[in-house]
């Protein structure tokens, strides 16, 4: 009876990235569907609340509109002397136009996927029946929209579980695909600090539980993704929130520049139309960035949903770019987690049986899969209980104490755990140490594996060995992290020995053994006092506290509800190395926003000095025309319809974000100020001449 396995089993698959990525295959959604529907909504954005979050696009929008009202009144603001100015200013009017909508359109893909998956978990909310459990045992069936926090339901095999809940008795397998994708059922059971929490709207598929519900209904954790992933709740990240100011100071400045133009012109005889200095400006304002900017971020969530991670907001996805430390713990995210009981060395010369015999009483109630690992082993070796387990007592297990055991009814005590904390517990009963205590400790720790000793009362019978070992591939994301200037730290309650050899094979920078949960909050508080920013996983209600004071906390789907609560991400998958791809589409969101900005303000200045020498070429100034474009109309459309296009061209670098690559800050900064400063000066003089000779050609200008 391998109670563990089945747990174990999916938890490790999950580690598989092919799999992995099998699931974000699974999550594709139809493509032509958010288009379709992107199309709709960009329109439905153009109402003006919507679009004045937006400063630079409602800058263009309301040009849209004067040009509008100039193509009907072409003397609106005075009489004329343009040729045919209702086609010009009617043609202007379109663009301008298009230039809002492709940014609404740009903000809607990026949407869409969200709200696709917002439709289908929603299709897993339908109302059901509970058996609500009344405090003397009877069942009576109620809607699951009247259950409450506290609430105890019993679940069987084919039940939609009506709420999300902790596990307060039964062993059961539950299938969580509504929620990851992954359709290998999950053990859930009583007692563990990683399976004992069921989510409502997923399905019980074998034996029954009984579940005390840990969240009102419309509160619970599916209704808290479809707002998520939605984007519904969605408000600018104090990054997006100084990129905007900025972006609306430059369209000030810009607009200044422009409003002093008609001074120039009159001088020079060469008058400009109301229409053409909107034109100019909106050239000359920061569109690009203005359109994409809340597609990037919004992109940014999505890549990191994709990773079945939900994000509680654009700020978490957006501080993991900004990770220096990464904070984990050892047992089940460094190594495999399936510690085991794997051998009982006997010393003080007590034999075999009775370390095994000693050990199972030690752990009869011990719930842990290591506790259930020592019963089996004990068992195997022909251990058995000799008496009522009624009649003693647990001592429960606690990170603080680092023991487990039981009082036996005739007040002695039998105890497990680790070796220091043995022998403390030996000391000071006046119990004897001896050195084959350290042997053995030795032994099993430099293998890796955790070594527990046990005693009754002042004698110590041997010591366990639990069987523990590296993940395969993590080296290699270690050394990956490193070479982004991320440093890893290993935390772990095991002792200095067995931490040491793992951190060694693990490869990370540094390693904190005998930590204690205030330990880890210690740890993250002294990196943060140091102004860098810090990023943990973590699964038990231990680790909710330090999950809160992290910059980034990512918590487990298996783990407890008040880790889940205190993190500002939830791992679908329970992955604890996924933290490392979420400082990547971190790092790579930031970068991505860095470069499209550059991008955007180096086309805006070149777009400038293509365009400016045309309009005063007129005033026979032809010598400033040296890009040749045919007529001021001509270079003036050329250059906005450049600056329309350019909008939809980057829609897909902004979603799935610009190549990233494991290097420093540094050395990416320096990278993309050549390519996209670069690029984005030279870009619109190629891009406005072939223009200007296309509509010169089709006699449009
Ligand atoms: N069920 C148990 N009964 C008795 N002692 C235990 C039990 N589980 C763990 N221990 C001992 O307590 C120590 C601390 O446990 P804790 O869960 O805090 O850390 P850990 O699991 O070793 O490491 P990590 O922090 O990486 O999960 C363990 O190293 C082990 O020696
Ligand atoms: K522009
Ligand atoms: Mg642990």
């Amino acid at each position: 009876m391998n109670q563990v396995a089945p747990t174990q089993k999916s938890k490790n698959t999950k580690l598989r990235p092919s799999d992995r990525r099998q699931a974000r295959k699974k999550a594709k959604i139809n493509n032509k569907g958010i288009y379709l529907r992107a199309i709709k909504d960009a329109f439905i954005k153009l109402n003006p609340i919507a679009a004045i979050k937006n400063p630079v696009m409602f800058v263009v929008w309301i040009g849209t509109l004067i040009t509008l009202a100039v193509t009907i009144d072409p003397d609106l603001f005075g009489p004329t002397q343009q040729r045919n100015p209702q086609l010009f200013n009617g043609i202007l009017t379109g663009i301008l136009f298009f230039t809002v909508w492709f940014a609404n359109f740009a903000e809607a893909v990026a949407e869409g996927r969200g709200k696709a998956q917002a439709d289908a978990l929603r299709s897993t909310q339908a109302e059901t029946i509970a058996k609500k459990l009344a405090s003397e045992g009877s069942i009576s069936e109620v809607p699951s929209t009247s259950l409450r926090q506290g609430d105890n339901v019993y679940i069987v095999a084919g039940d939609i579980i009506p709420a999300d809940g902790e596990v307060i008795m039964g062993v059961a397998s539950v299938d969580e695909s509504a929620i990851t994708g992954e359709s290998a059922p999950v053990l859930k059971e009583s007692g563990s600090d990683v399976a004992s929490s069921v989510t409502g709207g997923t399905r019980i598929i074998s034996d029954e539980l009984i579940i005390r519900v840990t969240a009102d209904p419309g509160k619970g954790f599916i209704d808290r993704m479809i707002t998520l992933v939605e984007g519904a709740e969605r408000s600018k990240t104090p990054n997006e929130v100084a990129l905007t100011v900025l972006l609306a100071v430059l369209s000030l400045i810009f607009l200044f520049v422009v409003a002093t133009l008609p001074a120039f012109a009159y001088y020079v005889q060469s008058p400009i139309s109301i229409p053409v200095l909107i034109a100019l400006l909106v050239a000359l304002i920061p569109t690009t960035i203005g359109g994409l900017l809340s597609a990037i971020g919004i992109a940014g969530m999505d890549r990191v949903a994709q990773y079945n991670v939900i994000a509680t907001s654009g700020r978490a996805v957006e501080a993991c770019g900004d990770v220096n430390t990464l904070v984990l713990d050892k047992t089940g995210t460094i190594t495999l987690g399936n510690r085991l009981a794997e051998e009982f060395i006997p010393i003080n010369g007590h034999s075999m049986q009775e370390v095994a015999y000693i050990a199972l009483i030690a752990s009869i109630f011990d719930d842990t899969p290591e506790g259930k690992s020592i019963v089996r082993l004990a068992e195997r070796l022909g251990a058995r209980l000799d008496f009522d387990p009624s009649r003693a007592s647990a001592v429960e297990f606690s990170a603080k104490t680092r023991m487990s055991g039981t009082n036996l009814a005739n007040g002695r005590e039998v105890r497990k755990g680790a070796v220091g904390a043995i022998q403390g517990f030996v000391r000071s009963r006046n119990g004897r140490e001896t050195p084959e205590l350290d042997t053995a400790y030795q032994r099993v720790s430099q293998q890796g594996g955790t070594p527990l000793a046990v005693c009754l009362d002042q004698e110590i019978y041997g010591v366990i060995y639990l069987k523990d070992i590296v993940k395969p591939g993590i080296r290699e994301r270690f050394a990956q992290l490193r070479r982004m200037g991320v440093r890893t730290v290993m935390l772990t309650g095991d002792n200095h020995i067995t931490a040491s050899v793992i951190a060694q094979e693990a490869g990370v920078d540094d390693f904190i053994a005998e930590a204690t949960p205030e330990d880890k909050i210690s740890v993250i508080q002294k990196e943060q006092a140091e102004g860098k920013l810090v990023a943990m996983t973590g699964d038990g209600t231990n680790d909710a506290p330090a999950l809160a004071q992290a910059n980034v906390g990512v918590a487990m789907n298996t783990g407890t509800q008040a880790a889940k609560e205190a993190a500002n991400m939830v791992d679908l998958d329970s992955d604890p190395t996924k933290l490392i791809d979420i400082v990547s589409i971190g790092k790579q969101l930031l970068i991505t926003r860095g470069a499209l900005t550059t991008f955007s303000i180096a086309n805006d200045i070149a777009k400038y000095f293509a365009i400016i020498p045309v309009i005063f070429a007129a005033a026979n100034l032809q010598s400033l025309n040296i890009m040749n474009l045919t007529s001021t109309n001509s270079a003036v459309l050329s250059a906005l319809i450049y600056n329309a296009l350019i909008i939809p061209a980057l829609i897909p670098l902004a979603l799935k974000g610009v190549k990233f690559r494991p290097l420093t800050a540094n050395q990416l900064l320096k990278r993309n100020i050549l390519i996209y400063g670069l690029g984005g000066l030279i870009a619109p003089f190629i891009a406005i001449k072939i223009i200007d000779l296309l509509i010169t050609a089709v006699g449009l200008a």
